[in-house]
């Protein structure tokens, strides 16, 4: 079964304003799936539709079996969706540590115990869980935005363009974490503009344009297309 399907979605910020045309997008278990595309494609518009963020005129969202398309974000997150968008995903003036409880708020239970397995997971937040978040690096910030992520136990992490101004060093080892999460039992959708590296971390690529799927496929065999490569990939 698949973890989420998109079928045939229309959505955008107003009405007679469609940003998306008709999207079907999905994410099976354990895999990483890029979405990438010209700018203003929808990419980002299609992460915050899946997240309740804006609603869906048309079409459906299943997770699972459940039908979530028009849900508010805090029952989509409650169901196991986390969305982490590119700016404003932790709280400068709060510690690590109240980040993550942050992270942790529509879960409400076993607060503790989710925060211990988050640090458990990236140890370099347990050595910081005191520090205010604005003083950690870009690198470790998006750490953390991933990790309160973590904190509702998500089946699905919807990851919006996590290395936006992240070191070539801290985008690769992000990527790598990606990849851990992947290998814990996360199913992960990325929107990246560093479109290579995160096609070739991933199983599946998406390609949006226009509002509208273009081409799809094993993200190894898109990468090997010249075709594509010109035409979305810079060459
Ligand atoms: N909050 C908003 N209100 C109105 N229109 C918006 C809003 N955010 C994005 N848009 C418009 O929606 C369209 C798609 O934007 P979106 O951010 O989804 O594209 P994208 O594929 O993620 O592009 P990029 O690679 O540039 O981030 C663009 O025309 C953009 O101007």
């Amino acid at each position: 079964m698949n973890v989420l399907a998109v079928e045939n979605v229309v959505a955008g910020y107003s009405v007679g304003d469609q940003i998306l045309k008709g999207v079907d997008f999905v994410v099976k278990p354990r895999e990483i799936v890029c979405i990438v595309g010209p700018n203003g494609a929808g990419k980002s518009t299609l992460l915050k539709t899946i997240a309740g963020l804006l609603r869906p005129s048309q079409g459906r969202i299943l997770l699972a079996d459940k039908s979530i398309g028009g849900m508010k974000p805090p029952d989509i997150s409650k169901f196991g969706i986390a969305f982490v968008p590119q700016e404003h995903n932790v709280f400068g003036n709060m510690t690590v540590y109240e980040n993550l409880e942050m992270g942790g708020y529509v879960a409400r239970d076993h607060i503790r115990a989710r925060a211990e397995a988050a640090m458990d997971h990236f140890p370099v937040l347990r050595q910081k869980r005191r520090q205010l978040a604005r003083t950690l690096s870009g690198g470790q910030r998006q750490l953390l935005a991933v990790a309160m992520a973590l904190m509702v136990d998500p089946e699905l992490i919807l990851l919006d363009e996590p290395t936006a101004g992240l070191s070539p060093v801290a985008a690769t080892e992000l990527f790598g974490e990606i990849i851990r999460l992947r290998d814990v039992g996360k199913a992960i959708g990325l929107v990246e503009q560093n479109a290579r590296d995160a096609m070739a971390i991933s199983d599946r690529t998406y390609v949006l344009v226009d509002g509208r799927n273009n081409v799809e496929g094993p993200s190894h065999q898109l990468l090997a297309d010249k075709e594509i490569s010109r035409k979305f990939l810079g060459g």
